[in-house]
């Protein structure tokens, strides 16, 4: 197998959201979780995106993770590694863009590294370096109150340059709009003044394709999934066929549940649709954090329900809210608790029967995938921008969809379980 592209993914749904792109411009792509063992055999593929958990871990940890995963897709032929990060800049002064961009870089022998968040279908636009989640500066976005990473700068120059070892310069809307080769030159008049990275303004999927075709010259960049399509579209062999065709041809059968542990608003409003159409319970994250039996109260609540159709279980709360228990509990504590809680479930569910599993929020489907020990996906349908349904590429038969925060209409849970049979 050689690839044609390599990603490196610093959490699940973000991973699934790279894939999703890839697949649907034409790269047959298969997403694995953490670093391929030498057993696992995988079908022949254009692109590999090493789904990491690496956003909100100790930096050092995950530039070591990063190292590894990208050694690994290197020694399968891939000549370009694109580091895929959130489309809302998830990081904080200590890391991990930062940090994990610096290794990569420096591993690859570059001076310079091309980064932009900006993916169009889902309203991240960059423009003079400022981040905007659909008509807001990413400050004033609902992302100020992210459980983990509040961003409150959407000036993208000053917040990667605060966790990078070296400078950071901007390549601007008007370079980009003169084609590939203007970037290609100005990203080499960047490292000319010594700087280690560039914000890329982006607005249209026309300058992603400018910024992918101009970042192939390069052995790494970084980015969200619509670097990913410039890549991807720089890429794929024009009339391939749709690779993710044959995924749901067979179905997959078994019971169906979804677990939500993403607090974001579209999240809060998805499980508030989810009510008119199966139950619903929330559990109380006080007692999650101090007392095992919520856990077993909740299994006792699915019990029947999820025999005669899905369940949903949500821990999603307020910001208000989110905010209290953190201040009672410490951040990291509170959302381990929680995040485990919900693995817990979630294996308590598969032991059940259940075969079709949405989940939502990163950390909470990189604890969930995990506990599963689910090793490999490949990359069905798109279920929303952004989330496609994945069907697990080794072992038991399963079809799961590991929804970002953000992501999704109102009828999310719904319309992910219709398409999951
Ligand atoms: N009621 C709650 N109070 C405090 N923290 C919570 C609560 N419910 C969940 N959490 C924690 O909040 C965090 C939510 O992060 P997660 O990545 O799962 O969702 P997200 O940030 O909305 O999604 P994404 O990272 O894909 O944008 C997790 O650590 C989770 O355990
Ligand atoms: O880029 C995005 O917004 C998503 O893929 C993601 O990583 C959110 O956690």
């Amino acid at each position: 197998m050689t690839l044609s592209l390599g990603c490196v993914a610093d959490d699940y749904t973000g991973a699934s959201d790279l894939a999703n792109t890839l697949t649907k411009a034409g790269l047959r792509t298969v997403q694995t979780i953490g670093i391929p063992a030498d057993d696992l055999a995988l079908p022949e593929v254009d692109a590999v995106v090493v789904a990491l958990k690496s956003r909100s871990i100790p930096a050092d940890r995950a530039v070591a993770l990063s190292r590894e995963a990208d050694a690994w897709l290197r020694g399968r032929g891939a000549a370009h590694v694109m580091f895929k990060i959130c489309s809302t800049f998830d990081s904080t002064d200590q890391g991990n863009i930062g940090p994990v961009l610096d290794a990569l870089r420096e591993d690859a022998g570059e001076a310079i590294a091309l980064v932009t968040p900006a993916f169009p279908e889902t309203g991240r636009s960059v423009y003079q370096g400022h981040l905007f989640v659909g008509a807001v500066p990413l400050d004033e976005s609902p992302l100020k109150d992210h459980p983990l990473n509040p961003m409150r700068d959407a000036n993208l120059v000053r917040v990667l340059a605060r966790q990078s070892a070296g400078p950071v310069g901007l390549i601007d809307m008007a370079t980009v709009a003169k084609g590939a080769d203007s970037v290609r030159e100005r990203l080499a008049a960047l490292a000319g003044e010594g700087k280690a990275a560039a914000i890329a303004d982006a607005i249209f999927d026309a300058d992603l394709e400018t910024l992918g075709r101009a970042a192939l010259a390069h052995k790494v960049s970084c980015g969200a999934s619509g670097l990913g399509l410039g890549l991807a579209r720089a890429l794929a062999q024009p009339g391939s066929a749709d690779p993710a065709a044959d995924v749901l041809a067979e179905p997959v059968g078994g019971l169906a549940a979804c677990l939500a542990g993403s607090c974001s608003q579209v999240t809060l409003q998805q499980i508030e649709a989810a009510e008119a159409l199966m139950p619903v319970l929330r559990l109380d994250p006080e007692r999650l954090i101090a007392e095992g039996a919520a856990i077993e109260e909740a299994l006792a609540w699915a019990g029947e329900r999820v025999e005669s159709g899905p369940v949903l279980i949500a821990s999603s709360a307020s910001p208000e809210a989110v905010r209290a228990l953190q201040a009672r509990h410490g951040v990291e504590r509170a959302g381990h608790a929680i995040e485990g809680a919900l693995a817990h479930l979630a294996a308590a569910f598969v032991a059940r029967g259940v075969r079709r599993l949405v989940v939502a929020g990163g950390e909470t489907s990189g604890a969930v995938v995990d506990h599963l020990g689910l090793r490999a996906f490949r990359v069905g349908p798109e279920i929303a921008a952004g989330v496609p349904v994945l069907r697990t590429a080794a072992g038991e038969p399963m079809l799961l969809a590991l929804k970002s925060g953000n992501f999704g209409g109102r009828d999310f849970f719904g319309r992910a379980l219709g398409m999951m049979r």
